[in-house]
């Protein structure tokens, strides 16, 4: 059974693009293929463009969509097998999933790190569970861990924009009043290993992303340093791995200006707090690719989606 659990699930990324290209220029080239299917999305956390663009995505493919709110409205879960469930979780994962099995013929989950226990997260258990015991096809809506769409999202945006044959391409950590996951920078940097890039990372000292994610790198800790001669600048705010979870540092000097963006073009996959991420100046200017991302999100979607069919 195919699944979109982690962008080592698309096997051939140029197809993937050159599909995508297609689905941007005629979005409605394969409204029959989900026809009499049934998709169903589960939110555990927040969302906007996941939750608008991945049901956009399925009704161009003649999808029917449900979407549940499953952290707000859904029965606490179990995830450890064997306990006696006497505390807060009301149902076990193994019965929650093989339901949504039975109303459903594929199923997407967001599911974000809890932040507390780095085992915890790396071990994916919501996204795991519905992957075992709904035996439906999945589709990775953001989890602990990864956001695979996004970083589609981002590969397809960084190549409608290229002009350099290898641009140069800098994740640049901002600051932020909250805990944030590392799932979207995990993503994009290993989106960016398999793009013809040269891609520096600039963040403070201590917010080091995990190895067994990323892989080995060596960081910029200077940001101008690593803006230098930059063509795409992708901005985002994680939490510290070392110091798991915590907001370690919250120097503003990090936000990112006009000034220091230069003539390179600016990424971020959205929400994004103006001012202390990012100024206004440079959402509200010329160099600006977040509506590109968000736009290629349903593009995104819709490849991802068109896999998961392969399989029914
Ligand atoms: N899906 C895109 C990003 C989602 C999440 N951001 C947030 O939770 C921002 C919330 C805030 O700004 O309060 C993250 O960084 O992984
Ligand atoms: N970029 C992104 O995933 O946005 P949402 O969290 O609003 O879905």
């Amino acid at each position: 059974m195919k699944h979109f659990l982690h962008e080592s699930d698309i096997t051939s990324l140029g197809t993937w693009l050159a599909k995508g290209r297609e689905l941007s220029l005629d979005p409605g080239a394969c409204r029959n293929l989900g026809k009499g299917k049934t998709l169903c999305l589960l939110f555990f956390n927040n969302s906007l463009r996941t939750r608008l663009s991945t049901q956009k995505a399925a009704r161009l493919l003649g999808l029917e969509v449900m979407v549940m709110n499953f952290g707000g409205e859904g029965w606490v879960l179990e995830f450890e097998d064997g306990t006696r469930m006497d505390g807060a979780a009301a149902e076990h994962i193994r019965e929650a999933a093989a339901v949504v099995g039975q109303y459903a013929d594929l199923v997407g989950v967001r599911a974000f790190a809890g932040l507390t226990d780095p085992e915890a997260d790396a071990a994916e258990r919501v996204l795991d569970g519905f992957r075992k015991y709904s035996g439906l096809p999945v589709l990775n809506l953001e989890s602990a861990t990864a956001h695979p769409l996004q970083a589609l999202a981002d590969a397809l945006t960084l190549e409608q924009h290229r002009v350099a044959q290898r641009p140069k391409v800098v994740l640049s950590w901002a600051p932020h009043p909250r805990a944030l996951p590392q799932a979207v920078p995990n993503s994009f940097v290993r989106m960016m290993a398999r793009m013809p890039v040269e891609l520096v990372i600039t963040h403070p000292e201590g917010y080091e992303l995990d190895p067994a994610q990323v892989g080995p790198y060596q960081p910029v800790y200077q940001q101008e340093e690593a803006l230098e001669g930059a063509d795409f600048v992708y901005v985002k705010n994680w939490s510290s791995f070392r110091e798991y979870g915590k907001v370690a540092c919250q120097d503003p000097s990090w936000m990112m200006t006009a000034e220091k963006l230069g003539s390179a073009a600016f990424m971020h996959c959205l929400p994004v707090r103006r001012n202390v991420v990012v100024e206004d100046a440079v959402l509200d200017g010329p160099r600006s690719l977040v509506m590109d991302q968000a736009a290629n999100r349903t593009v995104a979607a819709q490849l991802a989606l068109m896999h998961l069919l392969e399989s029914l």
